[in-house]
């Protein structure tokens, strides 16, 4: 977290600042208050006491500690979700760099409990764990220094106290309690994971009424988080029993070493009982700090995740010199292979492709042939295990990838709706695009007649992963939204999945319109309609062969 702290070092400091003013006004109030009211008390039976000045103080003092605790509250609580806020970005660059095969090897729903409960976790560091074991050392020492000048004994107690109570027993409190806030964590993660995939499952889970399965399941995982959470808080309790009796015996011994003085005349009454209030007002900054120390393996084992995650390197990377692009060319591949990790056998073996720029090619084959890696490989969502690629004659892992993903669109069959309405998602391809051209893409997609009927036409909630649409029209919206991209080159895989076979034909038809004058490679196991494309090359033992149209 260092890097994240020094960024936000101005305002965390202000806010460390702030806290110790706090703790001195309230030590100084408790001071000055048992000071005033014991030699008041005392100078009682003289009549000769000035009563203004120190009752002055008191107000002031307790004035000045509210308004400190108010700022110190807003300036450190708008520290720490400032730092939670650059951690939550700097986590979701890391996310977006990712490649979908590298985000596929996280469970569904971990990426998101990383990103919301791991870093909430952290927050305790600074607000529980940072400011209040600096505070209790600053004036823990200050407070010593000056309980030590009237009483050098009782100086040196102070200071040993506040040592073990701000230091020891964090520390020996956050080993005790790593092991159970590791695995609370670890539980919280996995019921937020089930939690998702739940959802996402929901309908399955009833059609197979495994939803009493699903419940138990559960139920165990949330019972263990109760379980390693009540193991945390028990050593928080702990933790803060031994500040009490450290906290108590501190107190006897200022008594007992202030009753000495005392009697020998060393140590004036009022300055006594001034000094023991004032060290009930310090030991008050130690009660956040336990609760902080006992959540710290929780925070440790929620920075390791987020730190793995921050730390995971991109599997694709820009070369340091990027060879730009041509704006149109030919679409190559030479050699062609590529097996998934672990697989036996590879998908490709020796491919060769060769598509002209506006023309379009449809390839087909069995299910499982390697179709759709083949269109993943040409938009480098994988790199190949051998060959190349190249596109206008520059190979496309020498280009930058983002120049690569601005040439050629990919439709998959995992294409998402995101949450929104038609509109936002149509933008995502066109963020300039106005309604005359969204309801063009419409059309070519076969989706504006269903949209028209909408109440609210393109501003058409359409839910959480399109489920307000059928399955068929989730595909057309996705399939309008490539249309809307600037691209040159289209990769359709399977883009009429889902529609009835006279719409699925319209569609076909319309391709080579739609396309205008872009590079189209389909792969479909549609019947094509005479005309629609080019050329057909059919996909099998890893290599294309050339089919009738
Ligand atoms: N992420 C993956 N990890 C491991 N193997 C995979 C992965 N994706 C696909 N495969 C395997 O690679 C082979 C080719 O899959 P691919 O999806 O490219 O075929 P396809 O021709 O598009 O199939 P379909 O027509 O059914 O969509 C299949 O045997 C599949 O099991």
């Amino acid at each position: 977290m260092l890097p994240w702290l020094v960024r936000r070092r101005r305002s965390l400091l202000a806010a460390l600042l702030l806290a110790c003013c706090t703790v001195a006004a309230g030590v100084g109030l408790l001071s000055v208050a048992g000071w005033f009211l014991t030699a008041a008390f005392l100078a009682g039976a003289k009549l000769a006491f000035d009563l203004f000045a120190p009752s002055a103080l008191v107000r002031g003092l307790a004035l000045a500690r509210i308004a400190l605790r108010y700022a110190e509250r807003v300036t450190g609580h708008g520290a720490t979700l400032d730092l939670l806020a650059d951690m939550r970005t700097a986590v979701f660059g890391a996310i977006m760099r990712l490649s979908p095969a590298q985000l596929a090897g996280y469970r569904d729903g971990d990426l998101v409990a990383r990103l919301a409960g791991d870093i909430d976790a952290l927050d305790t560091l600074f607000l529980l764990v940072i400011v209040p074991a600096l505070t209790a050392l600053a004036l823990g020492a200050a407070y010593s220094l000056i309980a030590g000048a009237w009483l050098p004994p009782a100086g040196w107690l102070i200071l040993a106290a506040m040592l073990v109570a701000a230091c020891i027993v964090p520390y020996c409190l956050a080993r005790a309690a790593g092991t159970s806030g590791r695995h609370a964590q670890e539980a919280a993660s996995a019921a937020r994971a089930f939690v998702h995939e739940a959802v996402e499952g929901h309908a399955d889970l009833a059609a197979f009424a495994a939803e009493p399965r699903a419940q138990a399941r559960f139920g165990d995982a949330v019972r263990s988080l109760a379980g390693t959470r009540d193991a945390v808080a028990a050593a928080g309790s702990a933790g803060q029993f031994v500040q009490q009796l450290i906290m108590g015996l501190c107190l006897v011994g200022l008594l007992w070493l202030g009753l000495g003085a005392f009697r020998s005349h060393e140590l004036d009454g009022a300055v006594w009982a001034g000094l023991v209030l004032g060290l009930l007002a310090l030991f008050e900054v130690l009660g956040p700090l336990m609760r902080g120390a006992a959540r710290l393996g929780t925070a440790a084992a929620a920075g390791a995740r987020v730190r793995a995650l921050l730390r995971e390197p991109p599997a694709l990377r820009d070369v340091p010199d990027v060879r730009a692009l041509p704006p149109r060319g030919a679409l190559r591949a030479e050699g062609l292979g590529y097996a998934y990790p672990g697989a036996a056998h590879p998908v490709l073996a020796g491919l060769d492709l060769r598509v002209e720029a506006s023309e379009l090619i449809g390839i087909v084959g069995a299910s499982g042939c390697g179709k759709s890696t083949l269109l993943a490989l040409l938009m480098r969502i994988h790199d190949p295990s051998e060959g190349e690629i190249t596109y206008g004659g520059v190979p496309i892992r020498l280009a930058a990838q983002s120049e690569l993903h601005a040439r050629c669109t990919l439709l998959s069959q995992h294409s998402p709706v995101f949450l929104g309405t038609v509109r936002s998602n149509l933008l995502l391809g066109d963020p300039a695009a106005d309604d005359a051209k969204l309801w063009q893409a419409l059309e070519q997609a076969r989706l504006a007649d269903f949209v028209r009927t909408l109440e609210q036409g393109l501003d058409t909630w359409v839910g959480e992963a399109g489920r307000l649409l059928s399955v068929g029209q989730a595909r057309r919206l996705c399939l309008a939204r490539a249309i809307l991209a600037p691209a040159v080159v289209w990769l359709l895989d399977e883009p009429t999945a889902g529609l009835d076979e006279p719409t699925q034909q319209a569609f076909f038809s319309d391709l080579g319109r739609a396309a205008a004058g872009r590079t189209v490679v389909l792969a479909t196991h549609a019947r094509l309609p005479a005309g629609a494309v080019d050329r057909i090359l059919r996909l099998e033992g890893g290599r294309l062969h050339a089919d009738s149209p």
